[in-house]
C-alpha cells in the first residue's frame, strides 16, 4: 500500500457516526509518543486537551494503543481515558488492513446470521446469509454486534487468520474495488485485489458515552496459521 496499511486508530468518530466533519475523527492523523516498549510489546498513546483544530470536539481523553506479539498472535488493544468533567462521546474502531495473496481466493467466515448496514446503500438493513463471504466487488459492511470469532481465510496465500474482538460489538468488512481504488491517492489503483480490511468496531452500537474518570478497553487478537 502507498500510504494505507496496519491499523489507523478511527476515534473519536467511527465513519461519520458522530458529530465530527471528518470521516473516521482525528486520532489517526495525530502523532502518537511512546509510553512504553519491551521486547514483544509497545504501548503508544495520544493526548486531546478538548481544545485546537478539533474544536468541534469539546472533549478531552487519553488514548493508550497497545500492540503485543506472542508466537503467531498479535494482539492490539485500545483503551480510552476521560480526562474531562463531563461525559465523553465516542465511536471508534481498529481499522486494520489485511494483505491477502489474492482477493478472489479469499473468504471471510463467521458472519452468517448477523445484521449489517450496508454503507453501499445509505446503511440500510441487510442479513448475511453467506457462511463464506467473498469479495468480488466492493464492500462497505458494518455488521451490527458481530461475534467475536471471525476467520480470514487466504486461500492463495496458504494461511488463514483467526480473528478474537473483545470490547468491540461490531466489525466492518471493507474493500474499495476498482474504481474506488482509483480514486484514491494513497492507494495503488491494482492494490484492491490484495487486500481488505476487518475492522473491530463500535459503530452502529455506539456510542459509548464515557464518565469523566473512566477508561473503556476494547481489543482484537489475531493469529496466522498455515492452511
Ligand atoms: O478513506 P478512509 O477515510 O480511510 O476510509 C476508508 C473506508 O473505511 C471503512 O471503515 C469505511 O466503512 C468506508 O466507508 C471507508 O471508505
Amino acid at each position: 500500500m502507498r500510504g494505507r496499511g496496519g491499523t489507523p486508530v478511527c476515534f473519536p468518530q467511527f465513519g461519520m457516526l458522530g458529530p465530527l466533519p471528518t470521516q473516521h475523527g482525528f486520532a489517526r492523523n495525530r502523532g502518537f509518543s511512546l509510553e512504553h516498549k519491551t521486547d514483544s510489546s509497545c504501548t503508544m498513546s495520544l493526548t486531546y486537551d478538548g481544545q485546537g483544530a478539533a474544536g468541534s470536539f469539546p472533549h478531552p481523553f487519553t488514548l493508550h494503543v497497545t500492540t503485543s506479539v506472542e508466537g503467531a498472535t498479535i494482539t492490539q488493544e485500545l483503551k480510552v481515558s476521560n480526562t474531562g468533567s463531563n461525559p465523553l462521546p465516542f465511536t471508534a474502531a481498529l481499522h486494520t488492513y489485511y494483505r491477502v495473496a489474492d482477493i478472489s481466493q479469499a473468504r471471510v467466515e463467521g458472519l452468517k446470521g448477523v445484521s449489517y448496514r450496508d454503507n453501499l446503500q445509505q446503511l440500510k438493513e441487510e442479513h448475511e446469509q453467506q457462511d463464506t463471504i467473498r469479495v468480488e466487488g466492493e464492500v462497505d459492511r458494518i455488521y451490527v454486534n458481530a461475534p467475536s470469532s471471525i476467520k480470514l481465510v487466504d486461500e492463495a496465500g496458504k494461511r488463514q487468520l483467526s480473528i478474537e474482538k473483545n470490547g468491540f460489538p461490531d466489525a466492518v468488512l471493507w474493500n474499495p474495488w476498482i474504481a474506488k481504488a482509483k480514486g484514491m491517492a494513497d492507494f495503488g489503483d491494482e492494490e484492491y485485489k490484495e487486500m481488505v480490511c476487518i475492522e473491530p468496531a463500535m459503530a452502529i452500537s455506539g456510542p459509548v458515552n464515557l464518565d469523566p474518570g473512566a477508561t473503556w478497553v476494547a481489543k482484537q487478537s489475531t493469529t496466522a496459521s498455515q492452511l
